[in-house]
């Protein structure tokens, strides 16, 4: 091995932010979305709204901010794990997809996982995080035969679920 890559995310105390995203409070009494610690992937978002959902129930969550990504960014909206593990909360199209052209308010689709009991949520409680990334912008260009590859066409389990050492 060349090299160990140490990991600085507890070392620095507030790290400088990578990039700047605009972003509108439709709701000015809660709270910009924010990192829980540095090095954080997720910065978390609030719903705007009490909610309950009842087993098996979805609902479209108001998050009270728009925002503008720069060109080549995407913003996901992953599910909290916590809230999975205690509640089985998670959300129907996980991760959601916010576009950079997007300027309408972010929501939440929430989906309650759990067979029995209903799940309530409070406004300004957390209840997604949104994960910023770049992406590349692919071009189709259609083919008519593929490379081949070790895996080729093997999918959807081929590989089994024991150990392959
Ligand atoms: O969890 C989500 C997913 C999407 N969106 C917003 C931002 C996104 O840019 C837009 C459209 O999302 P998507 O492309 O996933 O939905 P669609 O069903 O394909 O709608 P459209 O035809 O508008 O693209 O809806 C959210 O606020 N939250
Ligand atoms: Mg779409």
């Amino acid at each position: 091995m060349d090299s160990v890559l140490v990991p600085d995310h507890d070392l620095t105390p507030d790290p400088p932010a990578d990039l700047e995203i605009a972003v509108v409070r439709l709701d000015p009494d809660l709270p910009l979305p924010s990192y829980a610690h540095p090095g954080d992937a997720g910065a978390d978002l609030h719903t705007t709204v009490d909610v309950t959902l009842a087993p098996g129930e979805r609902a479209m969550v108001p998050t009270g901010i728009s925002i503008a990504l720069p060109d080549g960014y995407v913003a996901l909206v992953h599910p909290r794990s916590g809230l999975a593990a205690r509640h089985g909360l998670s959300i129907v199209n996980t991760p959601g997809t916010v576009d950079a052209g997007y300027r309408g308010e972010i929501k939440v689709l929430l989906i309650n996982h759990d067979p029995v009991e209903a799940v309530t949520l409070a406004r300004g409680d957390r209840i997604a995080q949104l994960v910023v990334q770049r992406f590349e912008r692919a071009m189709f260009r259609e083919v008519g035969v593929l490379p081949d590859s070790s895996r080729g066409a093997g999918g959807y389990g081929s590989t089994g679920t024991g150990s392959r050492s």
